[in-house]
């Protein structure tokens, strides 16, 4: 297997979390990677149902969202979105895009997720920020996503009235941070229905967050 094919294999199988995690209905959401070493990214195909993507359903690009080859698949409407992150963003590997319902419940209101919780602090190390409203097609929604993105540490931003975009250095570090981020803005949608959210001090969220970059886990 080439290392072309088997990164459409990953990036085709890391949609399986998406659904997993209910992330996603019917075909709202999107895995993209970059190609390493190349200027180029794989995306999933539009509007392909979960249950029927295969690995050459992941549509290579150059990174201004264009398909290389023709494939026969057209790529996701996120494609120019995906490719201006890759574009100017040199250190990312994954884009995901998703509709979780908590998550996207906050974006719908405009509003940012206070860093309210350890596991906030650790993935996100502060607040899940609130980039601008844009129009789906071109690469708009990207420039708004690196833009909130570089004030923050988080690597999950709500795009306001739209939904859920995570970064990675992988792609699956970026599924991972989709997977998070629901999971808090659930959390801290139910917290808040018996009163206001408190943010953790900034020197506990910093202490938190480098302990999960720097000793949790295995080495
Ligand atoms: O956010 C939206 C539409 O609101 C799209 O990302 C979503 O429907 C997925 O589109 P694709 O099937 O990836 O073209």
């Amino acid at each position: 297997m080439t290392d072309l094919q088997d990164l459409r294999t990953r990036v085709c199988a890391l949609h399986t979390e998406l659904t997993r995690w209910d992330l996603v209905a019917w075909t709202s959401g999107n895995v993209s990677a970059r190609v390493p070493g190349t200027d180029r990214m794989v995306i999933k195909a539009s509007g392909v149902s979960y249950d029927d993507l295969v690995p050459e359903h992941m549509v290579e690009c150059d990174l201004h969202g264009r398909p290389v080859h023709d494939s026969g698949h057209s790529p996701s409407s996120d494609t120019a979105a995906h490719a201006y992150v890759y574009r100017a963003l040199p250190g990312i590997g994954g884009v995901v895009h998703t509709h979780s319902p908590y998550a996207t419940a906050w974006a719908a209101r405009g509003e940012p997720i206070p860093c309210a919780v350890t596991a906030m602090a650790d993935e996100f190390g502060g607040d899940i920020p609130v980039g601008p409203f844009s129009r789906i097609g071109d690469d708009s929604i990207g420039r708004g996503i690196v833009a909130t993105l570089e004030h923050h540490r988080s690597p999950a931003v709500l795009m306001a009235h739209h939904g859920v975009f995570t970064v990675g250095a992988t792609a699956k570090d970026a599924v991972k941070a989709a997977v998070m981020c629901e999971d808090v803005a659930r959390t801290l949608h139910l917290a808040r229905q018996n009163g206001p959210l408190e943010r953790l001090p900034q020197e506990d969220i910093d202490a938190l967050h480098d302990r999960y970059r720097n000793v949790y886990g295995q080495k």
